[in-house]
C-alpha cells in the first residue's frame, strides 16, 4: 500500500496547471488571435483556480455522499487435508485482487511455518486457529479481507473464528477420505497410515463436517476453477457492491 506524500501532491498539482493553463493560453489565442490576452487570461485562471480548487475539496472533504465503506470479510476454507482448500482458495484470491479491495492470504502452511512448535492436539489445534482469529481481526481492523485456509476439524474452533470475525463465510472442501489420499502429493496421508503422524485428520483423528456452510464445494462433482468462480461470485454479491 502506498501513501501519497505532500512533495507527491505538490508536483502532481503543478504539472496540472501547466497542463491546465497552457490549455486555457491556446484555446483563447485560436479564439481571439491575442497572445497578451491569452498571457493574461492563463495567469488570471492559475490564481483564480488554485484556490477556487482548495475551497472545493475543502466542501467535498464534509460531504459523505457517494463515499463506499469498506467492509471486510472473511473466507474460510475448511475441509480434509488434500480436500483441495489451498487450489481452491489460491484461485479465489487471484480473481479477488482484480476488485482492487484490500486483501490477504493466510494458509496453513505459511502459519505453521511461522510457529512451528504447534501440535495437533485438539487443545493445540483451538489454540492455533484462535491465534489466526485475532489475526484477522487486526487485519479487519484494518479494511483488510482475507482468504484464509486451515483443516480447522472441530465445530468449536470454527465457531471461535465466526465469533471473532465480522462478515465470515464458511466455505466446506468437501471430498472424502479415499479421494484425499489419491491427491496425497505431500505424502502425509502415507505417514498417518503408517503411524508416523499421530491425530491425522481422517485418519485417527475426527473432521467435523460443518453444518451451517455459506457454501459447500463438492470437489468429487466440481472442479477448481468452477468452485473459484462461484465463490468469487458469492463475495461479490454481498460484500463488494
Ligand atoms: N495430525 C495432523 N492432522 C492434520 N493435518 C496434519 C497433521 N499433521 C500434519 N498435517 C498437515 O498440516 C496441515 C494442517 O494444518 P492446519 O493448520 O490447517 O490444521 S488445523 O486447522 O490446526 O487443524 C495439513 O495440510 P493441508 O493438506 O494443507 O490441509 C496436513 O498436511
Ligand atoms: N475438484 C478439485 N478441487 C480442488 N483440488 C482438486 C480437485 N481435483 C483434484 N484436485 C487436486 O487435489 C490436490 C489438493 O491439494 P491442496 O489444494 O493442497 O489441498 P489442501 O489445501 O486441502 O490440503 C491438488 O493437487 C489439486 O490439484
Amino acid at each position: 500500500m502506498y501513501k501519497e506524500t505532500n512533495t507527491r501532491s505538490v508536483v502532481k498539482g503543478i504539472s496540472w496547471r501547466f497542463v491546465a493553463t497552457g490549455t486555457t493560453i491556446v484555446i483563447v489565442y485560436v479564439f481571439f488571435g491575442r497572445l497578451d490576452m491569452a498571457i493574461a487570461a492563463g495567469l488570471i485562471e492559475t490564481v483564480l483556480k488554485v484556490a477556487l480548487y482548495w475551497g472545493h475539496e475543502k466542501v467535498w472533504q464534509r460531504i459523505r455522499f457517494g463515499k463506499k465503506r469498506i467492509e471486510p470479510f472473511n473466507l474460510w476454507f475448511t475441509g480434509l487435508p488434500l480436500s483441495g482448500k489451498t487450489t481452491i482458495a489460491d484461485k479465489v484470491y487471484d480473481k479477488l485482487q482484480k476488485l482492487d479491495i484490500p486483501l490477504e492470504r493466510i494458509d496453513s502452511k505459511d502459519i505453521r511455518e511461522l510457529i512451528p512448535n504447534v501440535g495437533y492436539t485438539r487443545e493445540d489445534r483451538n489454540h492455533h486457529i484462535k491465534r489466526i482469529g485475532h489475526l484477522i481481526q487486526t487485519l479487519q481492523n484494518n479494511s483488510i479481507s482475507t482468504v484464509a485456509s486451515f483443516v480447522s476439524p472441530y465445530r468449536e474452533s470454527r465457531k471461535i473464528i465466526r465469533e471473532m470475525v465480522k462478515n465470515n463465510v464458511v466455505v466446506y472442501v468437501k471430498a472424502d477420505i479415499e479421494t484425499c489420499k489419491r491427491r496425497d502429493y505431500k505424502g502425509v496421508y502415507e505417514k498417518a497410515l503408517k503411524g508416523e503422524l499421530k491425530n491425522f485428520t481422517g485418519i485417527s483423528d475426527v473432521y467435523e463436517e460443518p453444518q451451517h456452510a455459506e457454501i459447500v464445494v463438492d470437489t468429487e462433482t466440481t472442479d477448481p476453477d468452477e468452485a473459484a468462480e462461484r465463490i468469487f461470485q458469492y463475495i461479490k454479491r454481498n460484500y463488494v457492491k
